[in-house]
């Protein structure tokens, strides 16, 4: 399994394709099936080895450590060293760091003519001056570089893709080679999505990094929205009494001041839901058509509507949450007493008091549901 073969290494003259659909093939061992080389026996390589099993590629895994490599990968893979693994297969996926591309300068005239699928992230936007794969492509210019498969994590890689992390964005600067990995991509059951040259590499490597944007207005609008509130009931129910009549409410503040910034943000989150919809409804009413785009505060506003409005669901429950622990607290549980005394001798209010917060509770659980259903633009 070790053995390292250098003889008869021929790589231009193998440059065919290595596809299981029998278009061509380079590296066929006996059974038809073609040969897909990973570099690295990391998390990404282990993910992808089992992924190429399952659609019927053979693998040949490269690694620095071969035998302690082959104890975590299934016995039909070949585990060997890298300038074996690189002998054995056209195309060659480098599951390994960009800073560890160089280790392999030295078999850099077996890489020659191969096709190299750079699937590395960075940490930061713009890391690097150059794109990960662009670097590879400046260091071994006789190779074909294809970037590709950054965006999906190995457990999804493993598990399958599904919904939202079906897309592969796959470059490169050779047709050919561009599309022999779109129709691997599609074999593997992902969506390919064709994004050019390899000049794109940068973008496809700052995708991974921009996760959540989607969240991120909704959020920010919560957290002012809970400061705004919180800090005026502050003002309103603490420092105004303490300045006026001197009494110490300061002990209402973890659960009374802060639920009631709940409610009043998770109505509020609720409202900019349907607000948007309607100034788009006023925008198209004032220019008479459908058909013209809106500004872009407006279009990301109508963008972020499902998360502001699970954002006004998360503090609704939190404030429910917060509601059943209120008379954990011996003062709150006086105060209820008191009032439920009260209201016993003004007679019938705690009844129609008890049915205006069950009608209150399901009009916003109405709300909230019908949320996605109004399709108001
Ligand atoms: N993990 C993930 O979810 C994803 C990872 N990626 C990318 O895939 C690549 C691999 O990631 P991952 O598997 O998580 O990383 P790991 O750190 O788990 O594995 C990297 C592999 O690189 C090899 N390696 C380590 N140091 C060196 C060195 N000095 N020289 C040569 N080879 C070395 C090792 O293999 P050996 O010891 O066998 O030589 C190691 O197993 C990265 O570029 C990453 O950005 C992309 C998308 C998702
Ligand atoms: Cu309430």
């Amino acid at each position: 399994m070790d053995s390292i073969s250098l003889l008869g290494s021929s790589p231009a003259s193998t440059k065919v394709c290595f596809l299981p659909n029998g278009l061509k093939n380079g590296s066929k061992e006996g059974s038809g099936k073609p040969t897909v080389g990973i570099i690295g026996s990391g998390d990404f390589s282990k993910s992808l080895t089992l992924r190429l099993l399952r659609s019927g590629f053979r693998v040949v895994v490269g690694s620095r450590q071969p035998k302690r490599a082959a104890e975590s990968f299934p016995h039909v893979v070949d585990v060997t060293h890298h300038e074996d693994a690189v002998w054995k297969a056209n195309i060659v996926f480098l599951a390994i760091r960009r800073e560890h591309y160089s280790s392999l300068w030295d078999i850099k005239h077996l890489l020659a003519g191969k096709i190299l699928v750079d699937v590395s992230n960075n940490r930061r936007v713009n890391q690097y001056p150059e794109s990960n794969a662009e670097y590879l492509a400046s260091l071994f210019p006789e190779s074909i570089v294809v970037k590709g498969f950054n965006v999906i994590s190995s457990w999804a890689m493993q598990s399958g893709p599904r919904d939202s992390s079906r897309q592969v964005y796959i470059c490169s600067n050779s047709v050919d080679a561009r599309q022999q990995l779109i129709e691997m991509a599609r074999q593997l059951t992902f969506i390919p999505v064709d994004m050019g040259a390899l000049s794109s590499a940068k973008e496809i490597e700052n995708m991974p990094l921009h996760l959540f944007t989607a969240w991120k207005g909704p959020v920010l609008t919560a957290v002012a929205l809970s400061i705004f509130f919180f800090a005026y009931s502050f003002v309103r129910d603490i420092i105004h009494p303490y300045m006026k009549t001197r009494q110490s409410f300061f002990y209402k503040i973890p659960l009374e001041i802060v639920n009631r910034t709940l409610p009043i943000v998770a109505i509020v989150l609720l409202a900019l839901v349907y607000l948007a919809g309607q100034l788009a409804a006023v925008y198209q009413l004032i220019y008479g058509t459908k058909y013209r785009r809106f500004p872009p505060w407006l279009e990301g506003w109508l963008e972020s509507r499902k998360q502001l409005g699970l954002l006004s669901f998360f503090f609704g429950c939190i404030h429910v949450l917060y509601s059943l622990c209120l008379p954990m607290r011996r003062s709150e549980r006086y105060l209820m007493l008191n009032m439920a005394y009260q209201q016993v001798c003004v007679c019938s209010t705690p009844v129609r008091s008890s049915i205006s917060t069950v009608l209150e509770v399901f009009l916003f659980l109405l709300l909230i549901l019908s949320a996605p259903l109004l399709r108001l633009v």
